[in-house]
């Protein structure tokens, strides 16, 4: 495991650059109309730069530090959590935390489409788990997702400002219930109800 603190800060900065951009161009990638010609250029462009930036991958994406969400949360919402910074698989959330509580604003687009026009209820499942379990981190706990239970209410549309909220219900000893739900124009679409249980560090 390389955490982010392990490598330089412009190291840092350009890696976060560069999971930017992947992500722009996998958008680019999966909705482009261009002709064949251009699409065979652009594949042989990419399968260089695979080679350049693949000659010593590391086994794992930077790791960010385990108080960045909880040091977030001591802002007091004022300086929100990037998510998945350094991996451009995961989908980039900027979450704005409160004492026990959560929120966030995305704009799913055409990578997330499950349903026609709809996100896909997976990518709803792990976007609510992350709410549920960075919210979980933000309060210093070191605790890990035993269930998730989801429903989805109506679909979730694309290209929408996308309102993701979470908070906690209650612990008791390890375990902490926490719920989450998305909200389209002021709208419930899923909600979801996880059990986290605390494991040793
Ligand atoms: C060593 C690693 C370090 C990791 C440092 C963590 C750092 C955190 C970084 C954040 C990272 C982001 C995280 C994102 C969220 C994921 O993506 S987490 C990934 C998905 N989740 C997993 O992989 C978890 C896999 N499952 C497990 O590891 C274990 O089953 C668990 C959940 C830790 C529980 O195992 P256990 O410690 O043996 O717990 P156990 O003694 O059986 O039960 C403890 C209590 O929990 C209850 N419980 C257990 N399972 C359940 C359940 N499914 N439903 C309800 N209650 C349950 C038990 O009934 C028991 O209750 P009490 O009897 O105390 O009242």
């Amino acid at each position: 495991m390389t955490r982010t603190m392990d490598v330089p800060a412009d190291l840092r900065e350009a890696s976060a650059e560069l999971v930017a951009a992947t992500r722009a161009l996998m958008l680019a990638a999966a909705t482009t109309t261009a002709d064949a010609d251009t699409v065979r250029a652009a594949r042989a462009t990419i399968a260089e730069l695979a080679e350049t930036l693949g000659v010593r991958p590391r086994s794992r994406v930077l790791r960010p530090p385990f108080d960045g969400p909880s040091r977030s949360r001591d802002t007091g919402g004022r300086e929100p959590w990037a998510l998945f910074t350094h991996n451009p698989m995961g989908i980039p959330l900027e979450i704005h935390f409160g004492a026990d509580e959560a929120r966030a604003r995305l704009v799913a687009n055409a990578l997330h489409e499950g349903p026609p026009d709809s996100v896909h209820g997976g990518f709803s499942a792990h976007l609510l788990d992350c709410m549920l379990g960075t919210l979980m981190q933000a309060r210093g706990s070191r605790s890990l997702t035993a269930s998730l239970d989801l429903r989805y209410l109506r679909r979730t549309p694309l290209d929408e400002p996308l309102d993701l909220y979470s908070r906690i219900v209650e612990t008791e000893g390890r375990k902490t219930v926490a719920e989450g739900w998305i909200e389209c124009r002021g709208e419930r679409t899923v909600e979801a109800r996880g059990v986290f249980v605390r494991v040793e560090e």
